[in-house]
C-alpha cells in the first residue's frame, strides 16, 4: 500500500444487498476510507452503514441525501469516490449529479441505455472526471465474456440465458447485455433463420441484441446471479456457465475499480477495462 491519503468513498444504496458488501469490503480496505453512505430507504435512515451492514460501526450514519454527502467527498485532501448499487431508475442522475461534483463515479447499477452511456461519456470527458460503468464485477463473469468473445469466431449460433433473483428490476441483465455487444460487431449475423418460426406465445424465443444474438431471462428466489451462453453447431455444444453463491465475489473488482478510477480522465465500461 502507498503512504498516500486514503480515497475517500460515499456509498449510495448502502442498505441495499450491494451496498451492504461494499460497506464491508471498504471497511477493512487499508487504502480506503469510507466518508458517506445514502440509501432512501426509510427504515435504514440514520442508523450506522456499518451495522447495518453486519459489520463494526464505523460512525458513518446512512442518509438520505447525495448531494450533502457530495460535498463532503470535495471537501477531503484526495479527490472521492461514488460507489454507486441503487436503482435503474436513478442512476443516469446519480452519475450525472456526482460528475457535476468533481466526485468520480464507480456504478454498479444496471440498466443504463446506449444513448445514456455515450452522453455520461461526454459529460466525464469535458469535466476531466473518471468514471467507470462495470456490469458485472466478478473475475468470473469476465472471463467467461473472454471465452465467448473467442468462441464467437467460429460459432454463429449462440444464446444466452441469464438467471438472477426475483428481486431484481431490470431485465435482461447488464451483464447479458455486455456479454452480447462483446460478441457483437464480428461482421455477421447470429442465428441464422432455419425454418420460418412462429411464437405461439409471445417471448418464447426471448428478446434480441445486437447481432441478433437471443436473451433469455429467468427471475425465480433462490437464485443469485447466473449466466449461460450456449454455442451450438452440428453435433457439438459449447456451454460457458458462471454461477454466484455469494456478493462477497464481487468486491475484489469493487475495490479494483475505486483504486482505478482516479487515475483516469473519462469514461470506461466494463470490468475487462481494468484488469
Ligand atoms: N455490477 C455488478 O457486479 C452488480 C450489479 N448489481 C446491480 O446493482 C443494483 C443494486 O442491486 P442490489 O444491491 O441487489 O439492489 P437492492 O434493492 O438490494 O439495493 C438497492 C438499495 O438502494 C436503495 N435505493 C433505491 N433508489 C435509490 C436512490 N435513488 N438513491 C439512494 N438509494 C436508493 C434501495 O432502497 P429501497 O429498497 O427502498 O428501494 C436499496 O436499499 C442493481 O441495478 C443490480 O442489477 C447487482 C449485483 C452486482
Ligand atoms: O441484480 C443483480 O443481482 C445483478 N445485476 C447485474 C446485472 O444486471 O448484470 C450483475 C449481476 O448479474 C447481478
Amino acid at each position: 500500500m502507498s503512504n498516500s491519503n486514503p480515497i475517500p468513498v460515499v456509498v449510495n444504496g448502502a442498505a441495499g444487498k450491494m451496498g451492504r458488501e461494499v460497506i464491508k469490503a471498504v471497511s477493512v480496505a487499508q487504502d480506503i476510507t469510507l466518508i458517506g453512505a445514502i440509501d432512501t430507504n426509510p427504515k435504514y435512515l440514520g442508523q450506522d452503514a456499518g451495522e447495518v451492514a453486519g459489520c463494526e460501526p464505523v460512525e458513518i450514519p446512512i442518509l438520505n441525501d447525495l448531494q450533502a454527502n457530495l460535498v463532503l467527498a470535495t471537501q477531503e485532501k484526495t479527490q472521492g469516490v461514488m460507489v454507486d448499487f441503487t436503482h435503474p431508475d436513478s442512476i443516469y442522475d446519480n452519475i450525472r449529479t456526482a460528475i457535476a461534483y468533481g466526485v468520480r463515479p464507480v456504478v454498479g447499477t444496471t440498466g443504463l441505455s446506449p444513448d445514456q452511456i455515450k452522453d455520461l461519456s461526454e459529460f466525464a470527458e469535458k469535466a476531466s472526471t473518471g468514471c467507470l460503468i462495470i456490469p458485472n464485477f466478478s473475475i468470473g463473469m469476465a472471463l467467461l465474456q473472454q471465452a465467448a468473445v473467442q468462441a464467437s469466431q467460429y460459432f454463429d449460433h449462440v444464446e444466452i440465458i441469464e438467471l438472477h433473483h426475483n428481486q431484481k428490476a431490470d431485465a435482461p441483465s447488464g451483464t447479458a447485455i455486455q456479454t452480447a455487444q462483446r460478441m457483437a460487431g464480428a461482421g455477421k449475423t447470429y442465428n441464422p433463420a432455419m425454418v420460418e418460426e412462429t411464437e405461439k406465445l409471445k417471448g418464447a424465443r426471448g428478446s434480441i441484441a445486437e447481432d441478433n444474438i437471443r436473451i433469455h431471462s429467468v427471475r425465480l428466489p433462490g437464485l443469485i446471479a447466473h449466466q449461460e451462453v450456449i454455442f451450438g453447431a452440428p453435433g457439438q455444444i459449447y456451454t460457458l456457465r458462471h454461477d454466484t453463491s455469494d456478493r462477497s465475489c464481487y468486491m475484489p473488482g469493487v475495490l479494483l475499480a475505486i483504486r482505478k478510477v482516479t487515475q483516469l480522465k473519462g469514461l470506461l465500461y466494463g470490468l475487462e477495462k481494468i484488469l
